[in-house]
């Protein structure tokens, strides 16, 4: 399997951020129900918890909400408890599935009142659909537009009063007018250790798997701040217990586990690897344009820059300049190599002392 065979929000990559067909069929189950078992996150939690609070004491529905943030953070996760908290009944549908205005329409028609529709994915959504739900959101209406050319007419529909929940991993992409439409905006940051040890913890429980605090310390710390990847790295580790161990999630079997897998203890998998290997060994470290990385990787450009970059530029291990990539001192450290002396004269000073 090529590192770039990825279909729509569908990723088979064990470090990879998007769900992959065993995420889709387990998550269900492993997500918390409520703002008291959702880990982290505090500030949007708390912040969440305020808005919707008040909603309720004012017997009214909640104002949108836009969440944003990386794969695999728990945006689907709160938009769930959102209405859970609201005691709302909830309808899941993404960007891509809705194309035409017509899609959004038929959805927006036949909600309740008071439900809650999550909507991930929002900035992929078509240009009519997205103009039909700004008068959606602002006005609880929508035009229904009937017949074609100059024969068209708009029939206005009313709409109960509902809250949209958007999700999208690029808010910076919404156009202004979407984006302004929301009353409440939660950033989700990627987690730290020790929340994520907390999510293998709790997530072991429900799994039925004794796991140790060391083992559930390696697992998070290989995680890359994502509870989507610990889970998905404690059901490895599971089996790899279960089959050459006793069973239990330990430090030594997490280590041997993800030492199968090929992933090291910082999160970096195979391909990450290669493409440091490259600029390290290839090309003294850099700078070298992405174009020749690639070739050097094997990979196509596209992996290379949206499957591997943003982790290893998010971790400080490798640096996107002007004049192309640049591995930072911290990038040799990683592999075991002692960085060149500062004038080395790689062009790449400015990022040593790091
Ligand atoms: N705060 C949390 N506490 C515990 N578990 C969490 C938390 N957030 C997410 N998870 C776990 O991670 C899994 C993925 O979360 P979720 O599907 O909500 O992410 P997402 O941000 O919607 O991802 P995507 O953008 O790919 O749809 C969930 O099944 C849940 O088990």
């Amino acid at each position: 399997m090529s590192w770039d065979e990825q279909t729509d929000g569908v990723e088979e990559r064990l470090v990879g951020a998007a769900a992959d067909r065993e995420d889709l069929a387990v998550e269900a189950a492993l997500r918390p129900k409520d703002f008291g078992e959702f880990i982290g996150q505090t500030r949007v939690r708390e912040q969440l918890d305020l808005v919707l609070r008040a909603a309720r004491a004012r017997g009214a529905t909640a104002d949108h909400v836009l969440l944003s943030g990386a794969p695999g953070l728990g945006k689907t996760t709160l938009s769930l408890i959102i209405a859970a908290e609201m005691g709302a009944p909830i309808r899941i549908t993404s960007g891509p599935a809705i194309q035409h205005a017509g899609d959004l329409a038929a959805i927006l028609s036949s909600l309740a009142e008071g439900e809650v529709l999550f909507l991930d994915e929002i900035h992929r959504m078509s240009r009519p659909a997205e103009e039909m739900l700004y008068m959606a959101m602002e006005d609880f209406r929508v035009d229904v537009i009937v017949g074609k050319g100059p024969g068209a007419t708009a029939i206005p529909l009313e709409l109960p009063p509902f809250t949209l929940v958007g999700a999208t991993t690029r808010a910076g992409l919404l156009p202004p007018p979407l984006r302004d439409r929301f009353g409440f905006t939660g950033h989700m940051e990627f987690y730290e250790p020790t929340e994520l040890e907390r999510v293998v913890h709790r997530s072991a429980g429900l799994l039925a798997v004794e796991v140790t605090a060391d083992g559930a310390a390696e697992i998070a710390g290989r995680s890359r701040g994502t509870p989507r990847i610990a889970n998905r790295l404690l059901r490895r580790v599971r089996d790899y217990a279960q089959v050459r161990a006793d069973g239990v999630v330990t430090r030594e079997a997490a280590r041997r586990a993800l030492a199968v897998y090929e992933v090291d203890e910082r999160g970096l998998d195979r391909l990450d690897r290669s493409v440091l290997h490259a600029l390290l060994n290839l090309f003294g470290g850099g700078p070298v344009g992405l174009s020749t990385l690639s070739v050097a990787v094997g990979e196509e450009r596209e992996t290379v820059e949206e499957v591997a970059e943003p982790f290893l530029v998010r971790e400080g291990l490798l640096a996107r300049t002007p004049r192309g990539r640049v591995a930072t001192p911290a990038a040799w450290r990683h592999l075991g190599l002692t960085p060149p002396a500062r004038e080395g004269g790689t062009g790449q000073d400015g990022l040593f002392g790091m």
